[in-house]
């Protein structure tokens, strides 16, 4: 298959790393320096262990030619710049952000849209290097009916890559945002690797209650949704979040698509969510990153 990917940072290159093995992979970038590198050197994840050659383009130059689906690796703070360009009309895109905060974004697209939840974990190294730090499952699903999406699918699985189809998105990506306010806050203010949700017992019973909170404020049941945010700190336990990652490199984090998104939706006041937003909102004054409410 030909796959399109923009955007290459840990997903965008973890993605393209174990696609770019069978399919014909093409990476799109902002930076002539990344494209260059990419281009000669192509993309090295530990875990694949030899290089994986891509084709690499400009984004601003537009798209060379058809892909049989094009996956946005980009995080939530950059996906409206990558929506102001015109896309194929013809081509699935799958959009792999954490949080909800994109949804109403896609349901208006002239092309078929599809939202992806990533269980792993990726650190990117630089340019063209990445760790894969956390081996999960990739889950996709359709925003709008899509006859298509489970060949491809079946195309893009693979015993140790895989890529899974979920029938409703919601049910997809509010499993996930669940798992991302629980894990990806808690683990940017204490300054721990994932598996420290389960192995600190002080931390665990803070992660639980954020957990609760979650699930009555989305009317989920807490037994599962408690259960898949520690198999999935489990398996991803030497991973440092997302938002661990952007704050630390000083970049605007997600919160607010996540767990801003979560008190939105409540009724009545979420005491531990209120009190994460704010921290990591104060967090990010510190280090000078504008917020985004
Ligand atoms: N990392 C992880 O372990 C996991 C991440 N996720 C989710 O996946 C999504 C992607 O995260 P992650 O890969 O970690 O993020 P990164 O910050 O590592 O990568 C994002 C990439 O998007 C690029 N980008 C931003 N805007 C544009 C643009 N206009 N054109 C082209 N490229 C652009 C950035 O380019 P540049 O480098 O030039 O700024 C960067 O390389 C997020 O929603 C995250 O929450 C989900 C599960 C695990
Ligand atoms: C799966 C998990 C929790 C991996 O760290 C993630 O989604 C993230 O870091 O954003």
């Amino acid at each position: 298959m030909n796959v399109g990917i923009i955007g290459m940072g840990s997903i965008g290159m973890l993605m393209a790393a174990y696609l770019g093995r069978y399919h014909n992979v093409h990476v799109y970038v902002r930076r002539e320096e990344q494209k260059e590198k990419l281009y000669q050197e192509g993309i090295y994840c530990d875990a694949v262990g030899h290089p994986v050659s891509v084709e690499a383009h400009l984004l601003e130059e537009g798209f060379p030619q058809s892909h049989d689906v094009l996956i946005v690796a980009v995080k939530q703070t950059g996906l409206d710049s990558v929506l102001d360009y015109s896309f194929p009309s013809n081509t699935p895109v799958l959009f792999l952000q954490n949080g909800m905060g994109h949804i109403e974004k896609l349901l208006e697209r002239p092309y078929p849209s599809w939202v992806g939840v990533v269980e792993h974990g990726a650190l990117k190294q630089d340019y063209c290097h990445v760790l894969h730090t956390g081996k999960g499952v990739v889950r996709i699903a359709s925003v709008t009916k899509d006859e298509n999406i489970k060949k491809i699918i079946s195309s893009l699985n693979h015993y140790d890559f895989p890529v899974e189809y979920e029938p409703d998105y919601k049910e997809m990506l509010t499993s996930k945002l669940i798992v991302n306010t629980v894990i990806n806050p808690l683990t940017t203010l204490f300054q721990v690797n994932n598996g420290h949700i389960i192995s600190n017992s002080y931390l665990r019973e803070i992660a639980e209650a954020v957990c609760r909170e979650a699930c009555l404020t989305l009317n989920r049941s807490f037994e599962k949704e408690w259960e898949r945010v520690l198999n999935i700190a489990e398996t991803t336990s030497e991973n440092q979040s997302s938002m661990f990652k952007d704050m630390m490199e000083g970049r605007q984090t997600e919160v607010d698509a996540i767990s801003g998104y979560i008190l939105k939706k409540s009724r009545t006041p979420l005491p531990y969510h209120q009190f994460l937003i704010r921290a990591i909102h104060a967090l990010q004054w510190e280090k000078g990153v504008r917020i985004h409410g």
